[in-house]
């Protein structure tokens, strides 16, 4: 598996033989099976796959909400999950989890005295989450109650929420799903600012696959597999593709057809 990572320098993920199983009880069943990749530091990794393959499991798993993972499963040096870790990752969850009755500026107050509590606090909690609506650019919306907000203004307030305790690893679960084209640009805009001017790592998923071309990584993943990891350049060309998603599909025909010529008995085969 193709690793991207600058020689010395750890990834921002690295998992190992990584299994998940959900449900309960009777109808626990394995829905990641054997991952084993690497996510680099400082850069932009798209996780991407059709609808159910696993990607939202995989991002509770790095941030360490979710049950029944097995193998290894490392973020910023520690295993997942590990205390230390809590405010060195922002988490975007698929529902954006914003208070309607409160403004923009009211919501990230809130959640800056969460993460930085005490009146000892106060100025750097206030530059903060100053900081934080200017990164996401809601400045002239700061007053704004968030059920007011468009989709894409309530996602980048999410977002917000994720950046202010200037985490090193952003994981992104969806965050484009339902918005415009213009916004969507702007969204993919930002994350590379974020990048840049941060030097954070962001995972980010998505089932469009065109957004793979912003990435400048890709896990592709399907049923609790990885199919591939690579940049968009490398995937084209090692797949004779001229875009990423005829890349995954040629890359899904191979799968399954070497699936189906390991289901042959020796004397089919024949
Ligand atoms: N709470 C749950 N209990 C049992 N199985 C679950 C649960 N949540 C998800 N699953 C199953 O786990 C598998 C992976 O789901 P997951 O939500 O991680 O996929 P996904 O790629 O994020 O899908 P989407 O793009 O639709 O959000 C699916 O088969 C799904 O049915």
């Amino acid at each position: 598996m193709m690793n991207n990572q600058p020689e010395g320098d750890p990834a921002a993920v690295h998992a190992h033989d990584l299994s998940v199983r959900r449900g309960t009880g009777r109808t626990l069943r394995t829905v990641l099976d054997s991952l084993a990749f690497d996510v680099p530091r400082g850069r932009i990794t798209g996780l991407l796959g059709p609808s159910g393959c696993g990607k939202s499991t995989l991002m509770r798993a790095i941030v360490g909400t979710q049950a029944h993972v097995t193998g290894t499963l490392d973020v910023l040096g520690d295993p997942a999950g590990h205390p230390r870790l809590r405010s060195r990752i922002g988490y975007v969850t698929q529902a954006p989890s914003v208070y309607d009755d409160l403004t923009v500026r009211q919501n990230l107050d809130y959640f800056a005295a969460v993460l930085d509590p005490g009146r000892a606090a106060a100025d750097r909690r206030a530059a903060a989450v100053t900081r934080a609506i200017t990164d996401v650019d809601l400045t002239s919306r700061a007053g704004a109650l968030a059920g007011n907000l468009s989709g894409g203004q309530r996602s980048r307030v999410s977002l917000a929420v994720a950046l202010l305790g200037t985490p090193e690893l952003l994981v992104l679960d969806e965050p484009t799903v339902g918005l415009d084209p213009v916004l969507r640009r702007d969204l993919w805009n930002l994350f590379h600012d974020i990048t840049t001017t941060r030097g954070a790592t962001i995972l980010v998923s998505s089932h469009v696959m065109d957004e793979a071309e912003r990435c400048h990584d890709l896990l592709l993943m399907r049923e609790g597999r990885i199919l591939a990891q690579d940049t968009p350049d490398a995937l084209r060309t090692r797949t004779h593709s001229t875009t990423v998603e005829e890349g995954f599909l040629r890359l899904v025909d191979e799968a399954n057809a070497n699936a189906a010529d390991a289901a042959l008995t020796p004397e089919q085969s024949r």
